[in-house]
């Protein structure tokens, strides 16, 4: 647990020890909430204001970070990310063009509206049920400026639920997902909890936010993984099967007939010894060309995206994974 949420935890301890009076906790609470919000929406509007000014963008990819990871059913350090990934997002040591040639430093590819407190909140006695509804509101914030779309930076995959949650109701329907990850992720309620990490995508299946939900990567699944998987209709494909796979995996299009495409990759989808940096260790992965292989090819209309569960404090020290979680949200700007 972060030392931010440790201390939140005490502090709530001494608070409910002391019989402080409920309302006055709920009133600050929500002076907080309004607050972290405003900032988001302020950031976002700020934007959003300069892209139209510019002109010439029609979809502009806006960093969201979401630093949370006491979803996580193992270790905690996807809290740590957003930070590290910005830093290789930026790193010295790289190129600002991408490999397809998209310039990071152009503001109508790229932009940030910073990220949601979390861990602040968390120190409020913020609880998951209002945490969720502030990451998606501030979801909806990106989403409301024109042309910005949301790239969020995990955090664990918990936060996939929320955000998108909020790309569906913002865009009045259910989008086209594609979500690459060693891990189905769609337990009811891993170790009791609806907010799990290892629970996400049964959250969005059950929410009718999703048409179709095609899961790629997987390798580490068993009975109650494979039955809600038939229970929502999942399109699961298995790393060992991959190689028979490849050729239709890399030549997808998605997203006809609905508001668009979500794209949701959890780091560990990678092989480790392409990604070591991850709390769930899964040999026999993807490679990371495989991968941009997936998403360079992709046809579709990609309305918001998120990369997860890096963990830095699993990271090797040259901050190999930071760097993979980069390039794959450099990948994941599609305008
Ligand atoms: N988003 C993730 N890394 N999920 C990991 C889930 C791990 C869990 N033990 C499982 O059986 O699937
Ligand atoms: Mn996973
Ligand atoms: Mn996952």
């Amino acid at each position: 647990m972060s030392i931010i949420a440790k201390r939140g935890v005490h502090f709530m301890q001494k608070l409910n020890a002391a019989n402080v009076p409920a309302a006055l906790l709920e009133n600050g609470q929500r002076r907080v909430i309004d607050a972290s919000l405003t900032l988001i929406r302020e950031r976002a509007k700020l934007k959003g204001e300069l892209l139209r000014a510019l002109g010439g963008s029609v979809a502009s990819a806006s960093l969201l970070g979401v630093p949370l990871g006491h979803n996580s059913s193992f270790l905690q350090g996807p809290a740590f990310a957003p930070p590290r990934i910005r830093e290789a997002i930026w790193c010295g040591s790289t190129n600002s063009t991408t490999e397809e040639g998209k310039e990071l430093n152009d503001p109508r590819v790229l932009t940030d509206v910073g990220d949601v407190p979390i861990q602040e909140l968390r120190d409020c006695g913020v609880d998951d049920d209002k945490l969720m509804h502030i990451i998606s509101e501030s979801v909806k914030l990106v989403m409301e400026e024109y042309p910005l779309r949301p790239l969020v930076l995990g955090g664990d995959h918990s936060i996939s639920f929320p955000v998108v949650r909020a790309v569906s109701e913002k865009l009045g329907g259910p989008v086209d997902i594609l979500h690459l990850d060693a891990h189905p992720d769609i337990y009811h309620a891993f170790e009791g909890n609806k907010y799990s990490h290892a629970s996400s995508f049964a959250r969005i299946m059950e929410g009718g936010y999703a048409r179709r939900l095609l899961q790629v990567g997987i390798r580490s699944i068993n009975k109650e993984g494979r039955e809600q998987g038939q229970r929502f209709g999942v399109e699961q494909y298995e790393m060992r099967t991959f190689s028979r796979d490849r050729q239709m995996l890399e030549n997808l299009k998605l997203g006809e007939g609905v508001k668009g495409v979500y794209i949701s990759v959890d780091v560990d989808c990678l092989d480790p010894a392409f990604a070591p940096g991850v709390s769930h260790i899964e040999p026999g992965g993807l490679s990371f060309r495989d991968v941009l292989n997936i998403l360079h090819n992709l046809q579709a209309d990609v309305v918001a995206a998120d990369v997860v569960e890096f963990n830095p404090q699993r990271d090797t020290v040259d901050g190999m994974t930071a760097m993979v979680a980069a390039k794959l949200a450099d990948t994941l700007i599609t305008n």
